[in-house]
């Protein structure tokens, strides 16, 4: 095992882990299919807000419940969650297998929520349940109008 793998969790081990990391500590969640340009920036922005950051990934049958597409996801979720422990930002990494991230959220209880500014945070499940415990919740801007499913649609049209 390469040193950042030591950065996946086990979720029956996230609460300890979180515990141990430097206070106050950042929870975010996502896909992250392929890494591009707006996740790396987002996931600093999301690290500078705290002392550390936990990237809760959602699982590859979690991800055919989003409806992104047939064929997605194209990263499994354990490369996704190898890719995103190999970032500097990023202090611990768990997968979800449920269609959100509240369970996660509820167990590990981040003093900081962020997602990225397409998200309403009174009007997702995450954010509502750490409002409700106290915690603080950021929405982060786009900075690089990137996606996953632009780049597909990219190299889709270059075959
Ligand atoms: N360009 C971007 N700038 C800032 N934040 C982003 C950007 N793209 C995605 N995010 C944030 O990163 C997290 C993971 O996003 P996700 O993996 O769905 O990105 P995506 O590239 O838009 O994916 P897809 O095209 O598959 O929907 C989310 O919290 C989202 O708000
Ligand atoms: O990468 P995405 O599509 O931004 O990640 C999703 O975020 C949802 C959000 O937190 C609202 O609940 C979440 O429900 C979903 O499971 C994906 O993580």
């Amino acid at each position: 095992m390469v040193s950042f793998e030591q950065k996946i969790c086990p979720r029956a081990e996230l609460k300890a882990r979180m515990a141990n990391l430097p206070q106050p500590v950042v929870l975010t969640n996502g896909v992250f299919d392929i890494l591009h340009r707006g996740h790396v920036t987002y996931l600093a922005q999301a690290r500078a807000q705290g002392a550390s950051l936990v990237v809760a990934v959602n699982t590859d049958a979690s991800v055919k419940r989003l409806g992104k597409g047939d064929d997605r996801p194209i990263n499994t979720c354990a490369d996704r969650m190898a890719v995103l422990a190999a970032l500097e930002a990023v202090s611990l990494v768990v997968e979800f297998d449920e269609d959100t991230a509240l369970g996660v959220v509820q167990e590990g209880q981040p003093d900081i929520y962020v997602k990225g500014g397409d998200y309403k945070m009174d009007e997702i499940p995450e954010g509502q349940a750490v409002l409700a415990y106290g915690g603080k919740v950021v929405a982060i801007a786009f900075e690089h109008d990137r996606s996953t499913s632009k780049l597909l649609s990219k190299v889709r049209q270059q075959r």
